[in-house]
């Protein structure tokens, strides 16, 4: 396995196949890469499938273990189950959508290979879905949802962001996922460092703080140390349902226990989601260029908070006098 000067081996990729997106959601980092308006037709700059399963073949040499599909929206792309079918079979899939594309199609992904999917739902209430995503696909992403997980792409993780406009939906989206077979959910920290507006922050120490209240116990998750709530369980420790949360703002154990490298949709390979000063091209190299593009980036990937960004004596954070200026060492 690859590894980088902190310990971090390289255990997953996570790979933006498209930064188009038929919802405008008000928080969205686009993973990094800057806004989702624009044609939603396919666009030359996209890595063909081709570029995708030479870079996953070479994954599988270093054994690299989990393939993440993401975007913009992954589902624009018509030939997902391609890519999927094509990803070697020691790399398990899945999928973070916003759900819309999944009747109707989430039986083929489960053909081609997917185990399972994350659908983003911030709400359980239509008029405060279309505030936050800007559309009108509620009834949609209920289905799309249902329709995951009659086909077993289970778990089904709910995304939801934490944010002003959702902070009080939190309790009732912790029922529901209790009260549902199949259904987990992600409590997901927003994250101001690429979407911009801190003031629509909350204190993710105040959810935690309730979820532990909630829970029958918790455990912490080996990928970023993350915390899990097991709520509503019987006697036996049976039923209820597990959330998780995501919370990497400002957090440097998060940051240590971070095992992946991202790719987006143009064939870059990017060491952290924070960060587009790392950027490696990759798209149309042969195998052995990728195979040194990705020793590099790993070679160069840096824990965000921590290392790369440092306490500012204000209880602010500042970036690492050491990395200033630094030209990111080739290639
Ligand atoms: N800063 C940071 N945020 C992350 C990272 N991983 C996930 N997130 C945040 O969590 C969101 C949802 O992640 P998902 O794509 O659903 O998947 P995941 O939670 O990483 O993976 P699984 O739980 O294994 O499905 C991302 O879009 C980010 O906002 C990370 O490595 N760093
Ligand atoms: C960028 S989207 C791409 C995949 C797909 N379109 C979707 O919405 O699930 C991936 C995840 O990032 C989350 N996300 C986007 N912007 C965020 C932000 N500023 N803070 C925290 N999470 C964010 C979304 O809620 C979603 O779950
Ligand atoms: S659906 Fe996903 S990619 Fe599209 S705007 Fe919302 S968070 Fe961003
Ligand atoms: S180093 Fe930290 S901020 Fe960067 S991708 Fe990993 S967990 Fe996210």
């Amino acid at each position: 396995m690859l590894e980088d000067e902190f310990g971090r081996g390289l255990r997953g990729v996570r790979i933006s196949l498209t930064d188009r997106c038929n919802f405008d959601c008000v928080y969205c980092h686009n993973e990094g890469l800057g806004d989702t308006r624009g044609p939603l037709e396919p666009q030359d700059d996209e890595m063909s499938a081709d570029d995708v399963v030479r870079f996953l073949e070479v994954c599988e040499e270093f054994g690299v273990e989990k393939a993440k599909f993401t975007g913009g929206e992954p589902m624009l792309r018509e030939d997902l189950e391609e890519i999927i079918e094509r990803t070697p079979d020691s790399i398990e899939t899945s999928l973070t959508t916003n759900g819309t594309f999944l009747p109707g199609r989430a039986e083929g992904l489960v053909e081609a290979g997917l185990s399972r999917v994350n659908v983003s739902q911030d709400a359980l209430d239509p008029e405060a879905f279309r505030e936050v995503t800007k559309s009108n696909g509620y009834d949609d992403v209920i289905e799309g949802v249902l329709a995951a997980v009659d086909a077993g792409l289970t778990p089904v993780k709910l995304n939801m962001v934490v944010f002003e406009h959702t902070a009080g939906y939190v309790p009732e989206m912790v029922e529901h996922v209790a009260e549902n077979d199949g259904l987990q959910l992600q409590l997901i920290e927003y994250m101001p460092e690429l979407a911009g507006r801190p003031e629509w922050a909350v204190e993710i120490d105040r959810v935690h703080g309730w979820l532990e209240e909630q829970a029958d116990r918790v455990e912490r998750r080996e990928m970023h140390g993350r915390r899990r709530y097991y709520v509503g369980e019987d006697e036996h420790g049976e039923g209820g349902g597990m959330v998780e949360v995501v919370d990497p703002v400002g957090n440097p154990d998060f940051c240590a226990n971070c095992e992946r490298v991202r790719v987006t949709h143009q064939g870059f390979l990017k060491g952290c989601l924070n960060r587009n000063d790392d950027l490696r091209p990759m798209g149309k190299m042969t195998k052995p260029e990728i195979r040194e593009a990705l020793r590099a980036t790993v070679a160069n990937r840096v824990p965000y908070y921590g290392e790369y960004m440092v306490r500012d004596g204000d209880g602010g954070w500042k970036v690492n006098e050491k990395y200033l200026g630094t030209p990111l060492a080739s290639d």
